[in-house]
């Protein structure tokens, strides 16, 4: 049985969209970066300590196989995590603005006696924004619970010039790298 440690809805209707059957886990694994911490080591370990903490839920359920993921925007080797308010969104916003910055999407796949990981970078391009350009998407309320402030699958596409990469894996789930994975584990895709 795949289960799926996220609270987040949009990697479950990502999951979806391949087919397969998945339970879900509800959990809370804290996500802080060490001092000095890489920012790709960052999302590799929270990646896994998700994986690992829903795997715990369910060494119950012989054959269990659990699902982790986690998503970071990179600017600089900065982290931008989900901005806690509109101010901090807005930050984060501005340090985008006609840049190019990267999203990494780490997912982690755990079971009782094996672990693997695929990582997925994408180079988003993003237009100058002016302070009325952030104001009015910050209305919008699409910024909550998105690494950087913002949800490509939203209003904020307006602003993006160009994508290099996983379009899925900047919302959460890169479902090519998934299935491969859940394919190695014997999860048929
Ligand atoms: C950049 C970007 C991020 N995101 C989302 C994907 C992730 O859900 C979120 C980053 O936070 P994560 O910590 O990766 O995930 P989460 O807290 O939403 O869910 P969970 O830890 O329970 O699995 O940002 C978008 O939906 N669109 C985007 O364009």
């Amino acid at each position: 049985m795949l289960y799926l440690a996220s609270r987040s809805p949009r990697r479950a209707d990502l999951l979806s969209r391949l087919g397969v059957r998945f339970g879900l886990l509800d959990l809370d694994v804290p996500e802080h970066q060490a001092p000095g911490e890489p920012a790709a080591d960052y999302v590799h370990r929270v990646a896994r300590e998700k994986a690992g903490a829903g795997l715990l839920k369910v060494l119950a359920s012989p054959g269990a196989v659990v699902l982790g993921a986690d998503t970071e925007v990179i600017l600089d080797g900065r982290v931008f995590g989900k901005p806690a308010d509109a101010a901090e969104a807005a930050a984060m916003l501005r340090a985008l603005s006609g840049r190019t910055h990267e999203v990494l999407t780490v997912v982690c796949l755990a079971s009782a006696g094996r672990e693997a990981q695929a990582a997925v970078a994408t180079r988003v391009s993003v237009d100058p924004l002016e302070d009325a350009d952030i104001a009015r998407y910050l209305a919008t309320g699409e910024w909550q619970g998105k690494a950087g402030g913002y949800a490509i699958q939203g209003r904020f596409e307006a602003y993006v010039a160009r994508l290099e990469g996983s379009y899925s894996g900047v919302m959460g789930l890169p479902l090519r790298e998934t299935a491969r994975l859940l394919r190695e584990f014997g999860v048929p895709v």
